[in-house]
């Protein structure tokens, strides 16, 4: 491998002054060479200075890495998260096929077809009032509680399908700030609230603390033996949920093979379920299994993942780019950014291999964006003209669910390629010194001005393109950038399935409580906490 990443250095500083309106000038079909579809959804990777030559180091460098044989285990069910032992089965949660899948020689699909039949059953009952609140009558709003994987993913596509949204209200806590739950349910009637509380572990303090104030408000205003009816859970530690006083028939788990920030596909789903009903959160599984069939079996040359994983790589390890900015021109995927955050960040943020020796190159980028236009009136300024390369990762659908709004579709559309085709062709000092010209600027002034105007260009991007956001397609995009990031962990040989590096900031919070509740003092702690501490409980 090193040989490969050798060469593709060796072409980067070949290549590097060549200007991406030039690959566009010498070649025509750029487009269609570096395009890649899976029906409908459209990969367009021209916009990136891959070459032919590039690209065939790119798949090299996948070959090399066994990323076949390192997919198929994953899909197989082998421990491949090997520092917590576990399988990485998510993709069993959508396996919508008649295909076994065995855990340790179990096959776990009858299970989990039985657990998502008990979870639309509840769904649905919520959503028509057979499962009603204390009082009999019907749930008007749903809370739920649940930070990480708990939230991120249930927040995502709530507002990613708010057009489908026809089931109660939906609200999320996730923050152990009291402003959240206290903002939260000050708007809420009691009598009219169920709250799912959703902790993989259930041992979340966030979401016990927050889980415990809305168990407070429910038994202050309806009595404590009306709470039962108020709550449901989910979670893969049913004892602790047991003794949090839950009803059994309340309780939906998952398995430890789902990793916390691949989970919207599993109980931790059940709010969007309830907001969305059982036919269309099907569709968002189905939606996630076409890629997962299609990452399973197409040739890596024509994978989008795998496409998206390469390029990724290309930027970050080849051209040293040290962030990626995810562009969704889809107020729908207004929460997309931050859930790719916690994709990526947490999975590929890594800094040793899985045999625990350090990594030899730069692992996971920086994760951040907004929607378009949004974006392009706050941040766009430095992407354009600042001193850092952002590769931008656009998404745009063809048309939006708004039918008689269609002219601002159209905007959307213009303005999202719009941005690609300037980062992409830049404007150079000529240009602009001619534009200012025909404008009749002085020549003084255009002097003055002209290099402020100019844009270098020959920035990098990426566009995922599709006809409509409905469930199936949110499922297509969000397991795309599953394995998107299963493919840069494979080659870089990191455990994208484990994140301990969350581990010590939770043990030093655990480890302050004294201090913070006035039980002890600061000592032991270095002086800037210890200051810190006694300034803000003073
Ligand atoms: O679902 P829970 O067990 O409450 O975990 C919630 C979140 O907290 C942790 O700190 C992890 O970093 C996340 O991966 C996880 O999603």
């Amino acid at each position: 491998m090193d040989r490969i990443w050798s060469e593709l250095a060796a072409r980067r500083t070949a290549t590097k002054d060549r200007h991406l309106r030039a690959l566009f000038a010498a070649d025509p079909r750029r487009f269609d060479r570096f395009s890649a579809r899976l029906d409908d959804l459209l990969l367009d990777y021209s916009k990136t200075a891959v070459t032919p030559e590039i690209f065939a180091l790119l798949l090299d460098l996948a070959a090399a890495a066994g990323i076949e044989a390192k997919r198929d285990a994953m899909f197989a069910g082998a421990a491949i998260n090997t520092t917590e032992n576990r399988a990485v089965l998510h993709t069993a949660l959508r396996n919508l096929s008649d295909r076994p899948v065995t855990v340790d020689g179990t096959d776990v699909m009858p299970e989990v077809r039985a657990t998502l039949d008990r979870l639309f059953a509840f769904a649905e009952g919520v959503r028509d009032g057979r499962i009603a609140a204390a009082d009999g009558g019907r749930f008007t709003d749903v809370v739920n509680i649940g930070i990480g994987g708990s939230d991120l993913g249930p927040v995502m596509a709530t507002l990613a399908l708010a057009p489908y949204h026809d089931g109660p209200r939906l609200h999320y806590v996730s923050n152990v700030d009291g402003a959240h739950i206290a903002d939260t349910i000050a708007r809420l009637d009691p009598a009219r609230t169920l709250v799912i509380v959703a902790s993989k572990t259930f041992t979340t303090i966030e979401t016990m603390t927050n889980a415990a104030t809305a168990r407070k408000w429910l038994a202050g205003a309806l009595g404590e033996a009306a709470v039962g009816a108020h709550f449901a859970a989910v979670s893969t530690a049913l004892d602790k949920v047991a003794a949090f006083g839950i009803k059994p028939e309340r309780v939906f788990g998952f398995w430890d093979w789902v990793g916390g920030r691949y989970s919207v596909w599993s109980a931790i789903g059940l709010p969007v379920m309830i907001a969305v009903g059982a036919e269309n959160f099907r569709a968002f599984l189905a939606g996630a299994h076409a890629v997962d069939e299609h990452f399973r079996t197409a040739p890596l040359g024509e994978n989008l993942p795998v496409i998206m994983g390469l390029i990724g790589l290309w930027h970050r390890d080849v051209c040293g780019y040290p962030t990626r900015a995810i562009l969704p021109y889809d107020q729908h995927l207004l929460r997309l950014p931050a859930y790719l955050q916690q994709l990526d960040m947490e999975s590929n943020g890594k800094r040793v291999r899985k045999d625990g020796t350090p990594v030899a190159r730069p692992t996971g980028p920086v994760v951040w964006g907004e929607p378009g236009t949004n974006g392009q009136h706050a941040f766009y300024q430095l992407i354009h003209q600042g001193t850092d390369v952002v590769p931008c990762e656009f998404l745009i659908a063809a048309e939006g669910h708004e039918a008689d709004l269609a002219h601002h579709q159209r905007l959307l559309i213009a303005n999202c390629l719009a941005q690609s085709e300037a980062l992409m062709k830049g404007r150079t000092l000529e240009e602009t010194r001619a534009q200012l010209a025909a404008k009749g600027v002085a020549p003084a002034q255009i002097e003055a001005r002209a290099p402020h105007m100019t844009f270098p260009g020959n920035r990098p991007s990426l566009t995922i393109a599709y006809r409509k956001l409905d469930p199936f397609a949110l499922g297509r995009i969000i397991a795309l950038f599953e394995h998107r990031v299963f493919v840069e962990a494979a080659i870089w040989d990191i455990n994208a399935f484990d994140q301990w590096g969350v581990e010590l900031g939770k043990e030093l919070a655990t480890a302050l409580m004294p201090v913070i509740e006035g039980k002890a003092d600061g000592a032991g702690h270095d002086s800037s906490t210890a200051g810190l501490a006694a300034y803000l409980t003073s």
